[in-house]
């Protein structure tokens, strides 16, 4: 087990970064976190001028270190070994490494069964406290060292982080055996200060980082408050009261405390020139569903009256602080731990009023210590003690209705501290990377924005159980923890020293820079109190006349404001009103230009269409055409020729009826005998055409016709001749006019059949025509489609120009709202809130939906061409 004993103190530096990488990243955070310009300015040059700044390695150690983790281990109760919690799930390595071995059935074993995650994980800390660590052990391993820091000007907080019933109260308060961190600081510092303690209580912590000188009426006032919230012990049987500041001893509760330093060393070494005093003033308050309560303040007698909440505010040089909240000044430790004690009382009756548990809230324990030398504040430092609500997560603690919202509260605000420690490593990590902190998502992370923005040191003790029922939780707990360990702080000493809180009078004003009224300082510091948000600057602690006057003041200035706002509202809605018309009159411009293109481009498509359809057409009867004289083609050439045969046979035909005739003619006007001179003159006749009679030597005629040829013998006479002749022709004739009628007949047949395809191609161009017809019919109809959309198209026209006519009359409205006197019209709301209304004013409206009634008509103009 580990033990803390006399620690050194631990400095965690980034092992992936050098000292100036990691102190310009920081650097770099603080911008992001912390917008006020003269703390950043100073961190900047510290940045720069590193090589000045960070003489010696101890230097570097004070300047730039991890957020410091530690964790304490709590030991078993006697009910909880009972019930068999310890199955050895926190097994401590050494004293900076602890491993948390999953129990059976807790879900992260369940998990790892699984194969999701594993079963051992291993954490380290800057120093871990085991089970028997005692109380002042602790104190010296963890806040010794920021207490000393405190002592010397510097800002400390303490978080203490766990699941409930961990030990967080415990490590902060402790008990009457056993006193916590916080009643040792106490201790520590009050014996710091002994002999030297301011005992006027007229100096007093202002806003965030400054004091106040407090008149004697104020003094008086601050006197009976305190012995107000005395009084609310006195009922309870108060431990007998030790005399003396170093007595040592204090309490809490309704517990005691009794410290001894047998090994604590002396803090500070106090100068023998050193005239330096002390005033101590504490505050406690508690965060409760992400609303602050005062702890110092009584909660009211009737369940019915609800607690005060209180303000987080901001101060001139960006500081949040809770408005209205009591400071107590202290003179010794005793008189803290009333204090406390008083807190805790608040708290439980609240808690027992409310039926919550105290553990569900956030508790802040602070002193502020004030450096004083003669009347002036050297300088102000601050301790915070925060006492984390217990990390349970919602779905564990089973809870409903106003529970939900508490613990989703409480949650909000752990989930935001841790959002804020992981945004802080990855962009100490990241140099590059500037990301948001979202330190004012919740009033905690908001109130100690500046603590880890450079203005001063933290630390987080995570406390824990070793119970293997809490073991998931312990879990999200110590990941938590590790996260928040890699956080880099940036301490700047000496510009922090420098900041020398302001004092100011009773009236809030600064009295005194380095002991003389600075003009330019209260110039300076009237004006940044001007710009100061009404909600931020605190009057409350004023004397009524100057109240009065303040409000006064506030007044007019709001009325200035008010006025300003309006004109920049009036010019906005101006701006706004012409951006747009003139958005209108483009999308007007744009509208019809796509329309005459949309309609252009229809046109073209049914010119096209229709061409299309008429080639289509020409080429149908043509094909049609094509393909039924290929099936009857003859041949003009064969034609011809064949025309040409039957004319020469017509001839020949002719001719041989003309011979024939002749010869008949010749037969019956006188007997012929073929002669020699009969037979020339036949052959003359016959000739041409080839017909010859030839004699043959045997007294035998041959009469030749053509290619046929019939033989007639001497002993035939020559009527007979001729009858056969004549008979023959006859016969021939026959023949020929056969042919002749055969030839003829093809050729009707070729007409018929001709004129029967000029009928079936008349048919098919019939059918064309009446497809052509049928087109025709449909161009039309699109024609007067077309037609209709144009009209549409006007009317979208039409409606369009009263739009416009309403947007004019919207513009002179605005014209006349600009001329009227700003200051009548009533400008309670807020100028943002003006400019959503412009935006959602049913005008606008009107005009947006006039927009989407026209874009909603555009596809109607886009439909698909049928
Ligand atoms: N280190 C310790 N040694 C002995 N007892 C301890 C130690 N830490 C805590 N306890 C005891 O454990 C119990 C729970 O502790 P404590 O109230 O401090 O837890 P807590 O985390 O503050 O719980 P809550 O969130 O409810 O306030 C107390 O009875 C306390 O006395």
């Amino acid at each position: 087990m580990a033990s803390s004993g006399h620690m050194t103190t631990i400095i965690d530096l980034t092992h992936d970064g050098t000292v100036l990488d990691a102190m310009e990243s920081t650097c770099n955070d603080l911008h992001a976190c912390n917008p006020h310009r003269d703390v950043l300015s100073e961190l900047s040059s510290i940045a720069s001028t590193q090589s000045e700044v960070l003489d010696t390695a101890e230097q570097q150690q004070q300047k730039h270190q991890h957020l410091r983790v530690y964790l304490r281990v709590r030991p078993f109760s006697k009910d909880e070994i009972s019930s068999n919690e310890d199955q050895g799930c926190v097994v401590l390595e050494n004293a900076r490494t602890v491993m948390l071995h999953a129990p059976k059935g807790s879900a992260t074993m369940k998990s790892s069964e699984k194969g999701v995650g594993q079963a051992i994980h291993t954490f380290s800390f800057s120093q871990i406290f085991g089970p028997e660590t005692k109380q002042a052990d602790l104190f010296e391993g963890t806040i010794k060292s920021q207490v000393h820091d405190y002592l010397e000007g510097k800002n400390a907080l303490v978080f203490s982080y766990g699941v409930t019933n961990a030990g967080k109260t415990h490590t902060i308060q402790g008990s009457q055996k056993d006193p916590g961190i916080l009643p040792q600081a106490l201790d520590v510092i009050f014996r710091h200060i002994k002999g030297r303690q301011y005992e006027n209580m007229d100096l007093k912590p202002y806003l965030g980082s400054d004091a106040q000188y407090l008149g004697p009426d104020q003094v008086q006032q601050e006197r009976n408050t305190k012995a107000a919230i005395f009084a609310l012990l006195k009922e309870e049987n108060e431990p007998p009261r030790v005399s003396g500041v170093s007595s040592h001893s204090s309490s809490t509760g309704s517990l005691s405390f009794s410290v001894s330093y047998d090994n604590t060393v002396e803090f500070v070494a106090v100068s023998s020139g050193d005239r330096s005093q002390f005033a101590l003033w504490v505050s406690f308050y508690e965060i409760y569903n992400e609303s602050v309560y005062d702890l110092l303040q009584a909660s009211p007698a009737s369940k019915t009256q609800r607690r005060t909440a209180l303000r987080v505010c901001e101060d001139s040089a960006g500081n949040s602080y809770v408005r209205d909240l009591k400071w107590i000044n202290v003179h010794n430790s005793e008189e803290a731990c009333k204090i406390l004690r008083v807190g805790n009382k608040n708290r439980s009756a609240a808690s027992t009023k409310m039926n919550h548990s105290s553990s569900r809230s956030h508790s802040i324990f602070t002193i502020k210590l004030l450096r004083i030398d003669g009347t002036e504040v050297q300088t102000m430092s601050e301790l915070s003690l925060c006492d984390l609500a217990g990390s349970e997560r919602c779905g564990k603690t089973k809870t409903f209705g106003e529970r939900l919202k508490e613990a989703g509260n409480i949650n909000n605000s752990l989930l935001i501290l841790g959002k804020c420690i992981a945004a802080l490593r990855s962009n100490q990590s990241d140099r590059m990377k500037n990301g948001y902190i979202p330190f004012r998502e919740s009033k905690l992370t908001r109130l100690f924005q500046s603590i880890f923005c450079g203005k001063g040191r933290a630390s987080m003790i995570v406390n824990i159980n070793q119970c293997a029922s809490t073991y998931d939780e312990t879990l999200h707990v110590m990941k938590f923890s590790a996260i928040a360990k890699q956080v880099v702080q940036l301490i700047p000493t000496k510009c922090l020293e420098s900041l020398t809180p302001r004092l100011v009078g009773r009236d809030g004003k600064p009295l005194l820079k380095n002991g003389v009224i600075d003009d330019q300082a209260l110039e300076n510091y009237l004006s940044e109190e001007e710009l100061l948000d009404e909600d931020d600057a605190d009057m409350s602690i004023l004397p009524q006349e100057d109240l009065v006057n303040v409000i006064e003041n506030l007044r007019a200035k709001l009325l200035a404001e008010r006025r300003k706002n309006l004109v920049q509202e009036i010019d906005i809605r101006k701006e706004m009103g012409d951006a747009m018309l003139q958005q209108l009159m483009e999308s007007e411009e744009l509208r019809n230009r796509q329309v005459a293109e949309l309609k252009e481009s229809y046109q073209e498509k049914l010119e096209n269409t229709f061409e299309m359809y008429k080639d289509a057409l020409k080429d149908h009867a043509y094909q049609r055409a094509l393909e039924r004289v290929e099936d009857d083609y003859v041949p003009l050439e064969e034609f011809i020729a064949e025309q040409e045969k039957v004319e020469a046979l017509e001839q020949k035909l002719s001719e041989m009826e003309r011979k024939l005739s002749k010869m008949e003619h010749k037969l019956s006007g006188s007997s012929m005998v073929p002669t020699r001179e009969n037979s020339s003159q036949t052959q003359s006749i016959s000739q041409p055409p080839p017909v010859a009679m030839q004699e043959g030597l045997t007294g035998q005629y041959t009469i030749s016709l053509g290619v046929d040829s019939i033989s007639l013998t001497n002993e035939v006479s020559a009527g007979d001749v001729l009858t056969a002749v004549s008979k023959d022709a006859e016969q021939r004739k026959l023949l020929l006019k056969e042919s002749a009628m055969e030839k003829l007949g093809e050729q009707k047949e070729l007409i018929v059949s001709l004129q029967k395809r000029i009928a079936v191609l008349n048919d098919a161009l019939h059918e064309a025509g009446e497809r052509f017809f049928d087109k025709t019919v449909e161009i039309e109809t699109l024609h007067k489609k077309l037609a209709d959309q144009a009209q549409e198209l006007e009317s979208i026209g039409k409606g369009n120009l009263e739009k416009d006519k309403e947007l004019a009359l919207l513009k002179e409205e605005l014209a006349k709202l600009s001329q009227k006197s700003p200051v009548q019209s009533k400008p309670k709301r807020g100028f943002m809130a003006n400019i959503r209304e412009s935006v959602t004013s049913p005008r606008t409206s009107t005009i947006a939906r006039t927009l989407r009634k026209s874009v909603r008509t555009t596809p109607l103009l886009k439909r698909p061409f049928h």
